[in-house]
Parts: structure tokens; C-alpha cells; sequence
């Protein structure tokens, strides 16, 4: 979707070519919108299809010729590591458009590496970007997140260094709102435990020892209703569940009447109602232990409590009680405070929690949209352009 648009750019070219001043027209207006990467592209193309006696021709390539030698901005990369970091991924995509630069290859060769840096590709939630990085990086324009949560980014320091913030909470809602279902489902009916079972030596169980409960025609009680929490009502619906909501700002009736969803102006009223809540927040200070002790104890016995925000969200030692005293029936959660929890945490011995490990967005379609998104991001601060989607300090 994104690259979409220098695509076709590109090719449209062949159609001017011949047409000189047309073609050096139109090769200039891509310049003025796109990045140098395709500046180039076009520029080469061009030049050998004019005919090599027209003017236009020879201004072009001296124009070339200055094009050829600028470089790609330069990106940073900074992602967790390991065997599914973003370089294996996603290195292809951005190099269309960066010079792709590891942590690695700055660390070796800080002072010429940190004048190419324009731009930091945040991959993951947990890489830290502190004072010390960002004096170290006196071009840098822009960090591009990829993903839409950015609790981990200090945004007013960032902004005091004249640095913008982007995220891309296009490519994250349906996988997230996905993985919210996927844990209700899965606690509803026991999945783990069940799976559990069937590779155990214990041969004899019985069903009806593993009752769960049904979504269908359940109440979900959604807390934040931006479009990850919408996308989870509108999967909900197919479920034919009763559905409320709670959310700083009530949604537009049509919106509210698509998915059939109420909306709660106190949280304590969806908390006492529903069978399942969900909290798809953002954590800001002060959605930080939203649910504590009061706010579980308001839930019903027999509800589930789903976690796909961020694990701050939760007050987390009071979740553990809630769970050993079945305050609450259980809790699925695909984030947690720290992520990963320490082995002997208690939340990790509870036969009615389930955990993921953040997998939110963590598939294969997911990853690649979250790098277009942040790629023409970065190329719209780059080049001076509308921004699809800045993050503001508060
Ligand atoms: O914030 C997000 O989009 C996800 O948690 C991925 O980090």
C-alpha cells in the first residue's frame, strides 16, 4: 500500500520518456515528492531513453551525475537481536529506501557512521533511546516505531532534540484485536490445560474435569476503543456477544451501532457487568494500574480478564491474589510487567492464567506492514512531507 505510489510513479516513466522537457518536468516533481532512492530510479531510467541530442538529455545528466553521488539517509536499526531480528526480516525492505545501519556497525564507527544517521527503526517495544544515543546522532530526524504502543520512548526528551516520533497503528489492529480473541477463546474453553492433558501420562481424564465456559452470547466488556479495541467488537459480534465499552471518548453512534456495542461512561459499570474484559489501552500514567485490586474486585467470580495493552496496565500482585482466591475465574494475558516474567513469578505456577509472549503482532503479514508503515514515516519527515501518523508528546 505504501510503496504503491513510487511504484507507479515509476512506472509511468517509460509513457513521458522521449518527451524531454515533459519527462524532466515529471522527473522533477517525483524528485520533490519521493525519496532519494527513487530519485535515482527515475533519473537512470531517463537517461538512457532521452535522445542523447536534446537539451534535456544533457541537463539530466548532470543532474544525474549530482544525484549519483548523494546517498540513501541512513537508518539505524535497533531491534532486540537474537534470531528473529528485524535484519533477517526485513532488511530488503528498507534498503529501497536506507542505508541500513546496525548498532553494531555504529558502535565500530561512531563518529563517520553518525553523520549518515537520519533515522532510528525502532523494531519491538523494549529498545531504549536515551540522551546519550540521541546526542550522539546530530542528523537524526525521525524514530520510526513500528508498532503503535511507544511507553518505552521518553517522547519529550526525544522532541527536545528536535527528533520526531512516528508509529503504525494500521498494521497492528487486526493481528492484536486476532491474538485478543484467540486468548479469550483459549481460556474460555481451557485450551492450554487441554493440550496439557493429552501429552500427560495420565491417560484417564475426563471432560467434563476441563468444563469451560462460552464467549457466545457472552458480555465483553472492552476498556479502550481506539481501532484495535474496535476491531475486537466487530469479531465479537460474529460471536453474537453482548459487547460495552469504556473509553475516554464515546465512539460515533453509526460506529457504535456497526458493531452493536454500549458504551459505559464509568468503567465500573462494564467491570460488574461482563464475563469477559479486555483492556486494550495505551499505557500512559494514567492508564498505569488501571486494574487493581478494587477494579478485579468489582468483576464477576466467573469472569476472564484479557490482557493484549501492555502489562503495566494491570497492578500485577493484586492480580496474582485475585487469581489464587478466585476473586476472578482467570486471566489470559499476552503482556506482562517485566516481559519475560522472572521463572518463579507466581503468575507462572496459576493453573487459570494464560500467558503469551507479547505476539500480538508477531506474524509474518504483521511485520512486513508494520516496516512499510514506518518506512513511509520516515521517508514523509525525511522529505519534508505530510506525516501519516506522528506521536506527539503530551
Ligand atoms: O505496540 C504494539 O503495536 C505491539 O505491542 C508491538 O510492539
Amino acid at each position: 500500500m505504501f510503496r504503491s505510489k513510487a511504484f507507479s510513479l515509476l512506472k509511468l516513466v517509460p509513457l513521458v520518456s522521449g518527451q524531454s522537457n515533459l519527462a524532466y518536468k515529471f522527473i522533477h516533481q517525483v524528485i520533490a515528492s519521493h525519496g532519494h532512492r527513487c530519485h535515482r530510479s527515475v533519473i537512470y531510467k531517463q537517461r538512457y531513453r532521452t535522445h542523447p541530442c536534446s537539451a534535456g538529455r544533457r541537463t539530466i545528466n548532470a543532474e544525474t551525475k549530482v544525484m549519483a553521488e548523494k546517498e540513501l539517509p541512513g537508518v539505524l536499526i535497533l531491534d532486540i537481536g537474537g534470531t528473529h531480528g528485524v535484519l533477517e526480516n526485513l532488511a530488503a525492505l528498507l534498503k529501497k529506501h536506507f542505508h541500513l545501519i546496525t548498532m553494531k556497525e555504529f558502535l565500530g564507527n561512531k563518529e563517520e557512521m553518525s553523520k549518515k544517521i537520519q533515522s532510528v527503526f525502532v523494531f519491538e517495544c523494549r529498545p531504549v533511546i536515551d540522551r546519550e544515543l540521541l546526542e550522539s546522532l546530530p542528523n537524526l530526524k525521525v524514530i520510526g516505531n513500528s508498532g503503535v504502543g511507544v511507553d518505552h520512548l521518553d517522547l519529550k526528551m526525544i522532541s527536545s532534540f528536535g527528533v520526531k516520533v512516528t508509529n503504525t497503528p494500521h498494521a497492528v489492529a487486526d493481528p492484536t484485536a486476532d491474538i485478543g480473541m484467540a486468548l479469550m477463546l483459549a481460556s474460555a474453553r481451557r485450551l492450554v490445560e487441554g493440550c496439557q492433558i493429552v501429552v500427560s501420562p495420565d491417560t484417564k481424564y475426563f471432560a467434563v474435569d476441563w468444563l469451560g465456559v462460552e464467549v457466545t452470547r457472552a458480555t465483553l466488556g472492552i476498556i479502550g476503543m481506539g481501532s484495535i479495541g474496535y476491531k475486537v467488537a466487530q469479531r465479537a459480534r460474529a460471536f453474537n456477544m453482548r459487547i460495552l465499552y469504556h473509553n475516554r471518548n464515546r465512539r460515533r453512534k453509526e460506529e457504535e451501532e456497526a458493531v452493536g456495542a454500549h458504551y459505559c461512561a464509568k468503567m465500573e459499570d462494564l467491570l460488574q457487568q461482563s464475563d469477559f474484559v479486555m483492556l486494550v489501552v495505551n499505557l500512559t500514567p494514567e492508564t498505569r494500574k488501571l486494574i487493581g485490586k478494587k477494579e478485579l474486585g468489582l468483576m464477576k467470580p466467573t469472569a476472564t480478564l484479557i490482557n493484549i495493552s501492555r502489562g503495566a496496565v494491570i497492578d500485577q500482585d493484586a492480580l496474582v491474589e485475585a487469581l489464587q482466591n478466585k476473586v476472578i475465574r482467570a486471566a489470559a494475558l499476552d503482556v506482562t510487567d517485566p516481559e519475560p516474567l522472572p521463572r518463579d513469578h507466581p503468575l507462572l505456577n496459576l493453573n487459570n492464567v494464560i500467558i503469551t509472549p507479547h505476539i500480538g503482532t508477531a506474524t509474518v503479514q504483521a511485520i512486513r506492514m508494520m516496516a512499510e508503515e514506518a518506512i513511509a514515516n520516515m521517508l514523509a519527515v525525511l522529505n519534508g512531507q505530510p506525516i501519516p501518523s506522528e506521536v506527539f508528546p503530551k
